[in-house]
């Protein structure tokens, strides 16, 4: 029997669990895993208890939480525990195929005065959407390979391949400890992984599903500017003090111009250089400057053409300012001089730059834009973390059960794209494993994702599931299958 008659008891019983996949990812949401608020740490951990307890109900074996001991610096405390890495295995059959599938159960912070529309931390179904922290990244599809695991059970359908699960807690945040563990269990725990399926990001646009074979890579920093003893009436020392913050802002502000392109010498020069095969892909994609605006919510594009929208997505570096920690940013108009301010920008990096050579010119320009104000405020300039940019063969066996599955659920070819957000460790699992990577999404371009209003489709979340799980089929079953 073709692939596509087998899979046909499977699609019907996803479509009965539609309620049962709805309370699943509505538990997830309810648990605010925020890595990088150190104060919700704890939830990070209960997540992870969620996952266990999912995957015991659903007959996984080895389930392991594996501990990563404490965070390493910049963090406040210093014995802050790592969240730990949740492993788990549905089958050991050396007959079948071994996919190995990672995700990650933690998520961005979110409060409702960000100006979300309800409860981040509560799943709303409005609209044929599901609204929630995490609905599209990624508790939306780590719940979908739970999803397909069930769907199997209760169809009484074998699982095509042995399935290995890889959760981590902190890849919003670096994905700290998690390199070693994949070095540590390649030839142990991940032993025979014949390929690694992330679903992780999301379609192009809105219309049509897509299969990626390209990440930036990410490197974050801080730069810390302090001086007075407390922080200070403006009225009593403004004007008479250097302020931290004018400092900061300063050093900020040389970074990148309002066109977004990158200040920093050096940085620019490493970007390889575009070819006329590379430039040739971009007119195939379906995408255009309206998706963009979409959603942005906003008509603030740089570009409007789609080449170089998608050129700047994919392979350009990017630099974003993200915040100041310490700065006063309520409502209301306090006259405070803060004391100590700590700026936070990311480069997203690109084929083929190096992320130590990018440390050296960040910290270099940082530190001479400093120097320049000749101020007695103390600096420093450091990074965060950091996670390499990854490209791939979209032609590959793996590829080729996506594209079958894509065809299958959706009716439509996908499109083959590379994604401007950053999954760091996608090189670590190809290079650690010798195994091909590949990244199917289950979410829409307009999800929100790290946004207010994160939502996911109900449609892209159940045929999702079903996109997920005839990809297992028609991998099992090999490059010739139907
Ligand atoms: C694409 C993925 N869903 C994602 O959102 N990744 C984060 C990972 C990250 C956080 N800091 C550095 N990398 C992202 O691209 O921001
Ligand atoms: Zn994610
Ligand atoms: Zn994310």
């Amino acid at each position: 029997m073709s692939v596509s008659e087998s899979v046909k008891p499977l699609f019907a019983q996803i479509d009965k669990l539609k309620p049962e996949y709805v309370n699943r990812l509505a538990q997830a949401v309810a648990i605010p895993s925020v890595s990088s608020d150190e104060s919700l740490r704890p939830q990070v951990f209960a997540m992870a208890d969620f996952l266990k307890k999912q995957l015991e109900s659903l007959g996984a074996e080895d389930i392991q939480l594996r501990d990563l001991g404490t965070q390493p610096p910049p963090v406040s405390d210093p014995k802050l525990q790592l969240p730990p890495i949740v492993l788990a295995r549905f089958g050991k059959n050396p007959a079948k195929k071994t996919v190995l599938v990672y995700g990650h159960y933690d998520v961005q912070p979110a409060l409702l005065e960000d100006g979300w529309n309800s409860d981040p931390f509560k799943l709303v179904e409005k609209d044929g959407k599901l609204y929630g922290r995490g609905s599209t990244d990624d508790k939306g599809p780590v719940m979908g390979w739970l999803n397909a695991v069930e769907a199997h059970n209760k169809a009484g359908i074998e699982l095509p391949v042995n399935l290995v699960c890889c959760f981590e807690g902190m890849e919003e945040s670096g994905s700290l400890g998690l390199d070693e563990l994949v070095a540590q269990e390649a030839d142990k725990y991940f032993k025979g992984v014949d390929t690694v399926c992330i679903s992780d990001n999301y379609w192009l646009g809105t219309k049509k599903p897509v299969l990626t074979y390209g990440l930036r890579g990410c490197s974050y920093y801080q730069i810390t500017v302090s001086g007075p003893g407390a922080d200070l009436h403006s009225g009593i020392f403004g004007g008479v003090i250097h302020e931290p913050m004018t400092d900061l802002f300063n050093v900020m502000s040389k970074l990148v111009d309002t066109q977004g392109n990158i200040q920093i010498p050096g940085v620019n020069e490493m970007v390889a250089p575009l070819t006329e095969k590379e430039e040739k892909l971009y007119e195939k994609i379906d995408f255009d400057v309206d998706e963009l605006n979409l959603a942005s919510g906003s008509n603030t594009a740089i570009y409007q053409d789609k080449k170089n929208i998608l050129m700047h997505r994919w392979r350009y570096p990017s630099l974003s300012l993200h915040g100041i920690e310490g700065a006063f940013s309520g409502g209301g108009a306090k006259t405070v001089i803060p004391a100590k301010v700590v700026g936070k920008f990311s480069i997203r990096t690109v084929p083929d730059m190096d992320p130590r050579k990018l440390d050296e010119y960040v910290f270099k320009f940082c530190k001479e834009k400093f120097a320049e104000l000749k101020s007695p405020n103390s600096f420093n300039v450091e990074l965060i973390h950091d996670g390499n940019y990854w490209v791939s063969d979209p032609f590959n066996e793996a590829f080729t059960a996506a594209r079958k599955a894509t065809q299958l659920v959706w009716n439509v070819d996908p499109d083959l794209t590379r994604e401007g957000g950053s999954i760091p460790i996608t090189l670590t699992f190809e290079e650690q494993l010798k195994t091909d990577v590949l990244l199917l999404p289950m979410g829409k371009g307009d999800d929100g994702a790290h946004s207010i209003n994160e939502k996911i489709d109900v449609a892209n979340y159940l045929e999702g599931v079903k996109t997920l799980s005839a990809y297992l089929h028609y991998y099992a079953a090999g490059k010739d299958s139907e």
